[in-house]
């Protein structure tokens, strides 16, 4: 396993020092000499990470280089319109669809080409992101009638950074791989703020050669990224991740409650919480809005309760017990079958208020 973490030690080298640095290093590939600075320069685009290349040929990286790869993104949700846009924004050239066609036009608005189907997109690119709501339709945009794969062939990669599960994902690696191109799975940490600010976790797994050519892009989206091994590591790291992320939420639900229940300032918790060794992002971000009742919708609940439900499935394969999970989970369809699905999966404290103990009748 390998793991690149982007952090503020990183260091943005100027195309002078690329050259130098290059003469020291004959083994970097050509396309990290000197390349041009991308006219939107968010983020450094040299950074250390350049260590991760392998001398290692890559079956798409005959055609292009990851910077100047024909870029297809499938999926312009919640993630995927910010995670295109960064790409947009740093100067990449890039291909969209969406189911939803209205989903393309602020992209299409920012310099994005836009094809009509995942074959189209598929066909016309050289690398292409999915980034879609569940197994079936990461499944049915990669392989079904007018799917990406019809649009795959040698030289092509498909990087699928859906949340799935592993069977899932190695259906769609063989269908891709049956094509002659190569498959990435991965999926991401982060949520809709870090994939605007460019800051998600990437927990990949497949073809190397493609995540190293890749990796520019990954470090244009995201802040790190993990390679764990063969098709189906990433998505048990991000069902693992995710059963642990969904069960906290659970239990940081029944303290916020009980706190209220017993006379205490639910934001003080808050502030307790955040001072000590339980402390998290998550809940100094939500406690919040969740004492005021209101969910806007980061991460939705109906996608929290699939990984929860794919990560028990997991547990299952491997006859490893997780009774905290699949209490959370139950939480989770409580809340899904009082119509919350689409609300950030913090609405799941909803599900804790007694008035919806007693499902609708
Ligand atoms: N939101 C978050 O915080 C995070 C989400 N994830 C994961 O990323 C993935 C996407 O999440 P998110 O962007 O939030 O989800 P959204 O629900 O906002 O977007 C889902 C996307 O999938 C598309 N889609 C759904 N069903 C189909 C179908 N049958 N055929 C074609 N396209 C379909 C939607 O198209 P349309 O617009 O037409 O509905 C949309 O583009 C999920 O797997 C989620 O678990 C991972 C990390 C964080
Ligand atoms: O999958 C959700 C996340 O925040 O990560």
């Amino acid at each position: 396993m390998s793991c690149l973490v982007k952090t503020n030690y990183s260091l943005q080298l100027s195309s002078t020092a690329m050259a130098m640095c290059s003469s020291f290093c004959p083994q970097i590939p050509n396309q990290l000499r000197a390349r041009p600075i991308c006219p939107f320069p968010r983020k450094p685009l040299y950074t250390l990470s350049v260590k991760a290349f392998s001398s290692e040929t890559s079956n798409a990286s005959s055609k292009a280089d990851g910077l100047s790869a024909r870029i297809g993104f499938l999926g312009l949700g919640i993630m995927g319109s910010p995670m295109a846009q960064n790409l947009i924004k740093a100067g990449c050239d890039v291909t969209v669809w969406n189911r939803t066609k209205i989903k393309c036009d602020p992209l299409i608005s920012l310099g994005a080409k836009y094809k009509s189907s995942p074959r189209d997109v598929a066909a016309s690119c050289d690398v292409t992101f999915a980034m879609l709501a569940n197994p079936e339709s990461a499944l049915e945009v990669a392989c079904g009638e007018h799917g990406a794969a019809s649009g795959m062939s040698s030289g092509k990669g498909y990087v699928d950074v859906s949340t799935v599960d592993g069977a899932t994902s190695k259906l769609i690696g063989e269908r891709i791989n049956a094509t002659g191109a190569s498959f990435l799975e991965a999926p991401v940490s982060g949520s809709k703020k870090p994939a605007e600010d460019g800051q998600l976790i990437f927990l990949t797994a497949g073809d190397k050669s493609l995540f190293e050519l890749v990796a520019p892009l990954l470090d244009i989206m995201g802040k790190s990224r993990f390679y764990l091994g063969d098709v189906g590591k990433g998505a048990a790291m991000k069902l693992v991740v995710n059963m642990i992320m969904g069960s906290m939420m659970a239990s940081f639900s029944e303290g916020l409650l009980l706190s209220e229940k017993v006379g205490l300032d639910p934001s003080v918790l808050v502030e307790v919480v955040s001072q000590g060794a339980i402390s998290s992002p998550m809940y100094s971000t939500k406690g919040p809005s969740m004492i005021q009742s209101t969910y806007p919708t980061a991460f939705p609940l109906k996608h929290q309760q699939k990984d929860l439900r794919l990560a028990l499935g997991l547990a299952e394969s491997v006859s490893q017990p997780t009774p905290i999970a699949a209490a959370a989970n139950e939480l989770y369809k409580v809340a899904k079958s009082h119509g919350l699905s689409d609300q950030d999966f913090s609405a799941v404290i909803e599900a804790l208020k007694a008035k919806l103990q007693n499902p609708p009748k």
